[in-house]
């Protein structure tokens, strides 16, 4: 098969273009686009044989557009217009417009690509963009099915709900296609609980292991960046947990179809002291933090504000491994400042690296950023990228 040509919009750091490499399809990226500088210093870093365009999608022409005469495009949309935590702006969002630009265009390319892949946020797929879409896509006569996917599906201990959407052009349905129906995991997984679950539309727990708080898709619990974080109903145990939470917890650290973060973690050396979390952050938010240790199956989604913002952006890592939660949380309130500082510092909790949070997403230790990147702004980047692994194996479904 000739090589495929592929368009990679909204490119960011170029989580799709890894993804492209790691599914080993004969492609090249004829043409990369985004308007952020700095996610684009990234990309040139790591790839930098890729036509690169350095502007707004909507500042693209048709004409421009056919003169690429690509076969695929991958694309990440911007997410705030539909993320639960944000206003929900959807189509009326500005941020919306290069999105509707691309419907807009789509239609009268002179050569349709032949294959389409989108992500985005848990949210798109109630949004009245994801209803454009998919009238854009049947009435230029694609075949599509979406999904709902979170990392954990692929045993990796990371949760991060996400919305795709795989399409091919003029050819028969996809064998799993389910009309109607969004996927919440891969097609080759548990053929028989998605066939089950399509005869009994019993919705939204399909096959893959999915965490129960995965599962659970109501819009202020689910583990996705978007969620509002909510107090739990229930009397706490400690540290603002609930027994179902605990056990939720508990479950998901003895699921072994899940590996060990341990697996993903950087060696601590010297120059881990600059991740330890600050005093004002240990007193501030201890009772906020979703703390796990090297043995653990689970963190919660890296957004954007990770290392920054404490509250509901991802997990913490203990690093004293043999010290008790319990007991560190133990009466911790009703403790004078120092004594409840001088407690906490024994967990010796400390940030995940931008390393450790590119090996949860996939990305390969040969990808890196500029040493002019700041710290600050590798978690940016990565929080607003996507799981590769994820992606490269929805590509090879998309072509197999
Ligand atoms: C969700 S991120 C995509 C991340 C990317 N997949 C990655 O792996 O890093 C969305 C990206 O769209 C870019 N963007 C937003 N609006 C744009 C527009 N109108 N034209 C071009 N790029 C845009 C942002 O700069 C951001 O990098």
């Amino acid at each position: 098969m000739a090589s495929l040509r592929v368009l990679e919009l909204y490119s960011g750091i170029g989580g799709m273009h890894q993804a492209l490499k790691e599914s080993c399809t004969s492609a090249e990226v004829v043409g990369a686009v985004d308007v952020n500088t700095l996610a684009n210093e990234v990309y040139k870093h790591n790839f930098p044989g890729t036509p690169l365009w350095a502007k707004t999608i909507e500042g693209i022409t048709l004409k421009e557009f056919d003169r690429l005469s690509f076969d695929m495009i991958l694309m990440s949309p911007p997410c705030q217009p539909f993320t639960r935590i944000g206003l929900q702006g959807d189509i009326s969002d500005p941020r919306t417009k290069s999105f509707l630009y691309i419907l807009d265009i789509l239609p009268r390319l002179q050569k349709l690509p032949k294959y389409l892949l989108l992500e985005n946020v848990k949210g798109f797929e109630s949004s009245s963009a994801r209803n454009e879409l998919l009238r854009t896509l049947e009435m230029c006569g694609f075949k599509y099915q979406e999904f709902l996917l979170s990392p954990t599906c692929l045993g990796i201990p990371n949760s991060r709900l996400r919305y795709f959407l795989i399409a091919k052009l003029h050819q028969e349905p996809f064998s799993f296609q389910v009309p109607g129906r969004i996927l919440t995991g891969f097609p080759d997984q548990d053929q028989e609980d998605l066939f089950k679950d399509k005869v009994t539309n019993k919705a939204d727990e399909a096959s893959c292991s999915l965490s129960s708080e995965e599962k659970n898709l109501d819009p202020n619990v689910g583990p996705d960046c978007s969620s509002k974080k909510s107090l739990p109903k229930g009397p706490f145990l400690f540290k603002l947990e609930t027994v179902e939470e605990m056990e939720r917890k508990h479950g998901q650290d003895n699921d072994s179809s899940i590996q060990m973060l341990k697996d993903f973690l950087e060696d601590e050396n010297e120059e881990m002291s600059q991740y330890f979390l600050p005093p004002k952050s240990l007193l501030r938010y201890a009772f906020l933090l979703d703390i796990v240790k090297p043995t653990c199956r689970r963190s919660t989604c890296f957004t954007k504000g990770y290392g920054h913002y404490v509250e509901g952006t991802g997990s913490v890592l203990q690093t004293a491994v043999d010290v008790q939660l319990e007991s560190v949380f133990k009466h911790l309130e009703e403790l004078p400042e120092e004594e409840k500082l001088m407690k906490l510092s024994t967990l010796k909790l400390r940030y995940f690296t931008p390393r450790e949070i590119a090996n949860l997403h996939g990305f390969p230790l040969e990808f890196g950023f500029p040493d002019k990147v700041t710290l600050k702004q590798r978690y940016r980047l990565l929080g607003n990228s996507l799981n590769v692994h994820v992606v490269a194996k929805l590509i090879s479904i998309l072509l197999g």
